[in-house]
């Protein structure tokens, strides 16, 4: 007979339920994009029976691992005829458009040109199980509705708006070429390489392209021509903690990965794509970790500013002897408080009518006055402060949002509000910092 739960004991079953599924995923391995891929790569020389396909609570799809690993092995080992280079497009039956065309086409746009063509395609592409798995959309910034951008902190919302014009400008400035490939479809290619699909390919090499440098091709503009789609390979998630090695074996003839760390069955195997910021995960990536030990909160000139002393008169002077040292880029709090960097600036902004000629001191280093010091935490909590009240500015808006219930938005809103929350974690961090700073000084 099934055992009857009460409320706190089918609540309990469900949390317990949902930490196996984030580290024992939901294999995937036997639905059927999975076993065509699987086959597919099969015929091209590579097969995995403990590397599988699965659904995790917290990161969504990845790789699951059904041995365990040790430090150094090889986690994946992916032959070349798998992966999809420019070589693999200059080779294929667009290879003699791109040959013949001038101005020569960056590298980047040449993938994204075959991605969307493959997928056009459709059953008569010859990489058709591999599309068939890519995801059919993205959460990195070029997808996001407009008014949902304006609730990225200042910084991001600006990097996210240049990411949706490089895409604007690559579509337009890439219609000739598009044109020319026409006698290789039946429809308008008009109707082929729209800007949703050049959208869709962008994302897609640029989320999931692992770094492999190319010969240059003569065919090929000069730009770095680094990126290989790697598949079953670019279902590893990431996570900024673990160190695994990965490169082009020239020997082996293969794209391997060894992991530096021990690594239990039936987990998610990860990589890491970087020491990447959260700010810079959901630019490039779509995404945010949660707990990331290197997200930081970035401060705008007009934010620094804002919180300037109005009556210094000296302000515009220091802040041109800032910019032309390049100290005005990349100020931040971290979990540990302000950076070195930000704190640098600050004590300058802070230097006393008599303390000024001492501004290359500080730039190196050193300490000027108490007075200075006390001035400067005292600045950087009026920074922390505002940056706390900006954020729960987003949040109430954001809540505001939902209660719209414009539910189309809410992966958007969900993402948003994750990186509000982990820099909101920052803030107050560095608002408890400051406190003992100060209080160690007075
Ligand atoms: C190379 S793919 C990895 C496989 C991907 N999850 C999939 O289903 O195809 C990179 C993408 O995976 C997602 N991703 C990677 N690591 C993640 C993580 N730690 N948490 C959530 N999403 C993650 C992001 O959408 C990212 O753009």
């Amino acid at each position: 007979m099934r055992k009857r739960y009460g409320r706190a004991g089918r609540s309990r079953r469900r949390k317990q339920n949902q930490i196996l599924s984030s580290v024992h995923g939901v294999n995937l391995s036997q639905e059927l994009g999975y076993i065509q891929l699987r086959r597919w790569l099969k015929q091209r020389g590579f097969w995995d029976l403990y590397l599988l396909p699965a659904h995790f609570s917290d990161t969504g799809r990845g790789l699951m691992i059904t041995k365990s690993l040790k430090a150094g092995n090889l986690i994946i080992s992916l032959p070349v005829k798998c992966l999809l280079t420019t070589s693999t497009v200059l080779g294929s039956y667009m290879g003699e458009y791109i040959k013949r065309w001038k101005p020569q086409v960056s590298p980047l746009l040449a993938l994204c040109a075959f991605l969307i063509s493959e997928r056009h395609f459709g059953n008569k592409s010859l990489w058709k199980p591999y599309i068939d798995v890519l995801p059919k959309t993205y959460t990195c910034p070029v997808y996001f509705p407009e008014g949902i951008l304006n609730l990225f902190p200042g910084p991001l919302c600006r990097n996210a708006q240049e990411q949706r014009s490089t895409v604007q400008e690559l579509y337009i400035s890439s219609q000739p070429f598009f044109l020319s490939l026409q006698s290789l479809f039946g429809e308008r290619v008009k109707d082929v390489f729209t800007h949703d699909a050049l959208r869709w390919a962008w994302c897609s090499i640029n989320t999931r392209t692992v770094y492999m440098k190319h010969p240059q091709s003569e065919f090929l503009s000069r730009e770095p021509d680094v990126y290989a789609l790697a598949p079953y390979l670019d279902l590893l998630n990431h996570s900024p903690g673990v160190e695994v090695t990965a490169a082009f074996n020239e020997k082996s003839q293969c794209y391997e990965i060894r992991t530096g760390r021990d690594c239990r069955r039936y987990e998610q195997v990860f990589i890491c794509y970087g020491p990447h910021d959260n700010q810079r995960l959901l630019l490039e990536y779509g995404f945010i970790a949660g707990g990331n030990p290197h997200s930081v909160v970035y401060i705008d000139q007009d934010v620094l500013q804002s919180c300037l002393l109005k009556e210094d008169k000296q302000t515009a002077q220091k802040l041109s002897f800032l910019m032309e040292n390049n100290f005005l880029e990349n100020l931040t709090f971290g979990l540990d408080g302000p950076s070195w960097r930000l704190l640098t600036t600050l004590k300058l902004l802070c230097l006393g009518p008599n303390e000024f000629s001492c501004w290359k001191k500080v730039l190196l280093g050193a300490s000027v006055s108490s007075e200075n010091e006390k001035m400067s935490l005292n600045l950087a909590e009026r920074l922390c402060c505002y940056l706390m009240d900006d954020n729960n500015k987003a949040m109430q808006k954001i809540s505001h949002r939902r209660c719209n219930k414009l539910d189309e938005f809410k992966d958007y809103l969900d993402l948003v509000e994750s990186l509000r929350r982990e820099e909101r974690r920052i803030l107050e961090s560095s608002l408890e910092t400051l406190k003992n700073l100060r209080s160690a000084i007075s």
